[in-house]
């Protein structure tokens, strides 16, 4: 069964074979948005009398969405809160953060010249994350950046989030390409496993937010600076052809 696609998405005009498209992970690989999302956790759990988790270990908990920050940031303070209370943390969550959605968030260095570089070379460019989608078009939005962007998916787009393989494979025929010519950049083990479930290679960066160590993320390339990251998506689209 196909999960229909939201109206405005319809119908995708097909990219040309030779187009590739690019789909990019927002958290962590777009933006460093790792103080505006820990300033909103530590808001929330200092409501709740719970101490600020610490950032440097804070970050690496970005990349499951609003819910699992707040789930992962409690269990890091060796709590566990019912289901309820977790749901109301998190609507607290997302109201401030939706009001503070770019005070300190910034694109990674390099990141504005490497769209302008693949935007040159045809490639079709898309969001795949999994933050909720509103906040990722206000965080795009006040940063400027939507117009690069065919297609922006986010958690709650389609019926199941990341690492399922439906947010991507959505994106890629939302925005008219095919998994045969799109790469997937991203951050996280839940970008890498979301790629092989769609059977896209994927790049991933090592500035981001991961617990595992980005060497061991399992991806096709590991980039450090977004300088590297055409020649990366040349060499994989040249390993796709051939
Ligand atoms: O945890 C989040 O807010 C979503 O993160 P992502 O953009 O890395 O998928
Ligand atoms: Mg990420």
């Amino acid at each position: 069964m196909t999960t229909p696609l939201p109206p405005n998405r319809l119908p995708p005009t097909p990219l040309s074979p030779s187009r590739p498209l690019v789909a990019f992970d927002l958290d962590g690989t777009l933006v460093d948005t790792a103080p505006d999302l820990l300033d909103a956790l530590d808001l929330v759990l200092s409501t709740h009398k719970i101490p600020p988790v610490d950032r440097a270990a804070a970050r690496n908990m970005i990349g499951g969405g609003a819910r699992l920050l707040i789930v992962r940031g409690l269990k890091s303070e060796g709590l566990v809160l019912p289901d309820e209370e977790v749901a109301a943390m998190t609507q607290q969550f997302i109201a401030h953060y939706a009001e503070h959605i770019a005070d300190s968030s910034r694109p990674f260095p390099g990141l504005i010249e490497a769209l302008d570089r693949l935007e040159a070379k045809g490639a079709c460019l898309a969001v795949c994350t999994n933050k909720l989608e509103h906040l990722a078009r206000l965080l795009l939005d006040a940063l400027d950046l939507t117009k690069r962007f065919s297609v922006i998916t986010g958690a709650d787009t389609y019926a199941r989030s990341k690492p399922d393989p439906l947010p991507l494979l959505s994106t890629i025929s939302a925005a008219g390409g095919s998994a045969a010519q799109a790469i997937m950049v991203g951050d996280s083990i839940t970008d890498v496993l979301t790629a092989r479930a769609t059977g896209v290679p994927v790049v991933a960066v090592s500035f981001g937010y991961t617990e595992t160590p980005p060497h061991a993320l399992g991806a096709d390339v590991l980039i450090h600076h977004f300088d590297e990251l055409e020649k990366a998506v040349d060499a994989l689209l040249a390993r796709g052809a051939a």
